[in-house]
């Protein structure tokens, strides 16, 4: 059998030079020379790791994921590194113009590169990713690095990533945002979200569904994301991630999915007459990428090949049925929710999805799995199991006879373990360990191998070579056998017989050697439910404009208090007879009796769980008496989270009066339109004071904010502490000091990144014409005085300008024959004597490069100068000596810088910029 560059059989895959050097070593079983047996290294060090996992191939095989003449194709990719791939940004003003550069750059640059003495393929778009949109590279990550041929590429990839018009990710991860279809008056909830690559996308569609047109984008719709992660430093990493990808629709989250609250929120119908009345808030579209064992990521985290064991995915089936009941119970009629994995393994995957649907009423309940087969037709997939098989935890100590011929004990384990206690003979258990150890057991006696040739991977024969899995029947099987084990396992991991009849053939399978990627699960289920039922955004944006105009809010009552205590609180929100999704629904899917929850409180993840997350179904009473005086005094020292759950500690998310003398200063200076939405903008302190930043916030937000009814400690409203909620909106105006404060009329800057929602409101006094020279002058130059400007106008109509914030049209035009062919919007300050660009460094170097093909900014300069040893140290013009302060403290702050300070300063616990440092080394997850 040959382990070469066999194309894929799903095409585009498979065969492209992505891997290392393949070296052949002595298998432990004595058989070297195959596919199983080999291991990979590259000469930039890719994987010196033993490829094989004879367990992994028994269990799958006998779950019969693929066909037995694909199996080799198959473990083979599982072998190879994942080529890299991107995304561009959906509906970024530059989103086109990078296509256009990889179409007319990259690829004809790239072409007949070679890496290991063999051609590498030049970058490709995914065929499967709307608009062209999404890209390949057949080479990993590691060699674009270190090859100089790659190294233009690899800047352009680094730079714009870092200005967020490029996300890296693994190609099977951007597949399920693409099946929930979401709309911008969509109210979405992403329940495990961090480190955010599909949040990411989450929010692009919400702006512009799928599209790389700037045209269609609505910078502020009506829909709201909300991004939710139980794990505290990674629910940070969402807050770091939505700086590249600003959004004043967003709102990170930090509870436990599986506990999903509800959320009540102000809704008002649409008859003008109708009051405002309190909802409980549903959801468009939810994603739930639950957490798994992650099988489908060996490609990229090799050391699953030693680590795997048979018993990796069943203990997280309880938290995962949790987390998708819970979504279930979120959704509206009609709505729909996608539930993925990164994990191959059904008990992760189908049995969550039938045992949820079993619990929400069966083929004939209110959750249906959705027929996607027909969207996006170039992705190859395999259809969903409709049977598989349970090996219960470490279960060979249940059976008798030789490893490849498991015939059931006579005597219950539990009996047989009596006696051998009473004997004082050691625990069978033991054996169980013998399974899933490290060695790999072959089972073709010595006889057999002299006999003839291994048999290959494709060859009936093959599954004889590889260990016997200790496969139990049903769980009235484990129960006859071991019923302490039983209780501890839940039924729902078993197919009950109905899996047809659901329909779970709709669920997708992605395998690595179908278009060369990594392994994923997907399937799309709806509440069944006229889809065209209108969104809750709407209600709730014509709930807040009604209590703005004077109508009186919504009496939050009992309930508000009731919510006080989370045991109280976790009930499901089913609507139209639909079953409740409550917290301990797992133990409905199990016999009567049978303390599955308790399995799952068991499961190391759940208590890994429980200990990040609030304890939100302890009792108060409980909690409180266990909290030390100490403890109390710190909660109430930095904030109030949930009576016994975990102290929410962020500062309070405030809405600025309107008759705020800063906020009216921004509106005259502006010139913003009375359409602006100035309600929604949010400081944080509980005075609603802007002091350093303001945030914009969408109407859908607000609504969310404010609702929930009474707040406790610093928080005024209930639903932040409920959710901790720990961002909101985007920055979008930021204070400027400058030694010129007193001249100010306005000492509000408008943050580039909010330029999107802004812009539409700002009257013409605030925007000024610009052309490629101009722009060229402000990226290049150190010290732009009036005087240097080219003469035009913009430097005629900048001198008649306030000082302050502005915003730069820089129209289509040529600069030493570049052309812009798309006009561009960047915020600058008018100073005294001068003008300068508000971007960071990094915005300036991917502006720099996207335009000119070169880094023309002052920062390249200096680096430039700086290795030459000839730093410029001229010293500044006189007209500049009272304002440079002003110029160097926006330049030469890059965004982690200016996040850092804002967050120590703003939330007195630099807890964000903590959260950011410790994780920054963290790859991005699919
Ligand atoms: C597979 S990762 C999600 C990847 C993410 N969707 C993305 O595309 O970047 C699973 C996430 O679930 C989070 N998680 C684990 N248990 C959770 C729970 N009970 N509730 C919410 N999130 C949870 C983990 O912290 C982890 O960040």
């Amino acid at each position: 059998m040959s382990r070469t560059k066999k194309r894929a059989p799903g095409g585009g895959g498979g065969g492209g030079k992505n891997w290392g050097k393949g070296g052949k070593r002595k298998a432990p079983g004595g058989q070297g020379g195959q596919a199983n047996q080999q291991q990979q290294k590259g000469n930039d060090g890719w994987s010196t790791l033993d490829m094989n996992n004879k367990r992994f191939e028994a269990y799958y095989m006998d779950q019969g994921i693929v066909p037995q003449e694909e199996w080799e194709a198959f473990m083979d990719a599982f072998r190879q590194s994942l080529p890299t791939t991107f995304r561009f940004t959906a509906g970024k003003t530059t989103t086109r113009q990078l296509i256009t550069q990889m179409q007319e750059r990259f690829v004809p640059e790239l072409s007949g590169v070679e890496f290991e003495g063999e051609p590498v393929k030049p970058p490709q778009p995914l065929s499967w990713y709307p608009e062209g949109l999404a890209w390949q590279v057949d080479v990993r990550k590691s060699v674009l690095r270190k090859q100089p041929d790659f190294q233009n590429f690899q800047k352009f990839l680094v730079n714009e990533t870092a200005v967020g018009s490029l996300s890296r990710q693994e190609a099977v991860s951007m597949i399920p945002p693409l099946f929930l279809d979401v709309q911008p008056h969509h109210l979405v909830l992403d329940m495990c979200a961090a480190p955010g690559s599909k949040t990411a996308q989450l929010i692009e569609a919400l702006h512009s569904p799928m599209t790389s047109s700037p045209e269609h984008s609505d910078p502020c719709p009506p829909g709201l994301i909300m991004a939710n992660d139980s794990d505290v430093k990674r629910a940070y990493m969402l807050v770091h991630q939505a700086t590249r990808l600003p959004s004043p629709n967003l709102c990170v989250t930090n509870v436990d999915a599986g506990a999903w609250p509800k959320i009540q929120v102000p809704w008002k119908g649409q008859d003008p007459s109708s009051s405002v009345v309190v909802k409980d808030l549903k959801f468009d579209r939810i994603l739930g990428d639950v957490p798994c064992s992650g099988d489908g990521t060996l490609r990229k985290n090799v050391a699953i090949w030693k680590e795997w064991t048979t018993t990796n995915g069943q203990g997280l089936h309880p938290l995962q049925l949790r987390i998708l009941l819970k979504g279930l119970g979120s959704l509206r009629p009609g709505g729909r929710m996608v539930y993925s994995t990164c994990s191959l393994n059904p008990l992760e995957n189908e049995a969550v999805i039938a045992a949820a649907i079993r619990e929400c009423g069966g083929k004939d309940g209110n959750i249906r799995l959705v027929d996607v087969s027909n969207q996006i037709p170039e992705l190859k997939r395999a259809k969903g199991l409709t049977t598989w098989k349970v090996c219960p935890g470490k279960g060979r100590h249940l059976f008798d006879g030789s490893a490849n011929n498991m015939q059931p004990k006579q005597e219950p384990k539990s009996a047989k373990a009596d006696k051998a206690a009473t004997a004082g003979e050691p625990a069978e258990e033991d054996e169980d360990a013998a399974f899933n150890a490290p060695e790999q057991t072959t089972h073709r006696d010595d006889t057999t191998a002299e006999k003839g040739p291994e048999p290959t991977a494709e060859s009936p024969g093959y599954r004889q070579t590889l260990p016997a899995v200790p496969w139990v029947d049903s769980w009235q099987r484990l129960k006859e056998l071991d019923p302490s084990m039983a209780n501890r396992v839940p039924k729902s991991l078993w197919p009950a017989g109905d899996e047809a009849e659901l329909g779970l053939e709709r669920c997708m399978r992605v395998y690595p050697h179908y278009q060369n990627t990594g392994g994923f699960f997907i399937a799309v289920l709806e509440k069944k439910g006229a889809a065209d039922v209108e969104s809750q955004s709407a209600g709730i944006a014509r709930a807040v404009e009604a209590m703005d105009n004077g109508a009186a809010g919504p009496s939050y009552g009992a309930s508000s208090k009731r919510a006080l205590s989370p045991a109280d609180d976790t009930e499901g929100q089913e609507e139209g007879g639909a079953k409740k999704a409550k917290v301990d629904e797992v133990q409905q899917v199990t016999e009567p009796g049978t303390p599955a929850a308790e399995a799952a409180s068991s499961s190391k993840v759940d208590q890994q769980q429980k200990d990040a997350t609030p304890e939100t179904t302890s009792s108060a009473p409980a909690t409180a008496e266990r909290q030390s005086s100490k403890q109390k005094q710190r909660e109430t020292d930095s904030g109030y989270g949930l009576p016994g759950g975990t102290p929410y500690k962020e500062d309070p998310f405030e809405f600025i009066p309107i008759t705020n003398e800063q906020v009216i200063s921004i509106h005259k200076f502006f010139g913003l339109s009375l359409n602006f939405p100035s309600r929604n903008l949010i400081v944080r302190n509980a005075e609603a004071n802007p002091l350093r930043t303001i945030y914009l916030a969408s109407t859908a937000v607000r609504g969310l904010i404010t609702g929930g009814g009474q707040g406790m400690g610093v928080h005024r409203h209930f639903n932040p502490v409920k959710l901790r909620l720990l961002n909101a909106g985007t920055k979008a105006f930021a204070r400027q000091e400058s030694n010129k404060s007193g001249d100010l009329e306005c000492k509000w800057r408008i943050i580039g990144d909010a330029l999107p929602p802004i812009r539409p409101y700002l009257a013409s006094t605030s925007v000024i014409a610009a052309t490629l020279t101009d722009l060229a002058f402000l990226l290049s130059e150190y010290y732009p005085i009036f005087d240097r400007i080219p003469a035009g106008d913009f430097k005629e109509t900048l001198k008649d300008r306030k000082m302050g914030s502005h915003v730069m049209d820089v129209a289509p035009s040529e600069h030493e024959s570049i052309v812009l062919k798309e006009g561009i919007d960047l915020p600058i300050w008018r100073a005294g004597a001068s003008v300068n660009l508000m971007l960071d460094k990094a915005d300036r170097s991917a502006l720099s490069c996207r335009i000119f093909g070169k880094d023309v900014s002052t920062n390249a300069r200096m680096k430039l100068e700086s290795n030459k040893g000839a730093v410029s140290t001229a010293a500044p013009p006189a007209e500049l000596a009272d304002e440079v302060d002003t110029a160097a403290a926006e330049e030469g702050a890059d965004k982690a810088q200016m996040l850092k300070t804002e967050v120590s300063e703003e939330q007195g616990a630099p807890a964000e910029a903590e959260a950011v440092a410790d994780v920054a080394g963290e790859a991005a997850q699919p």
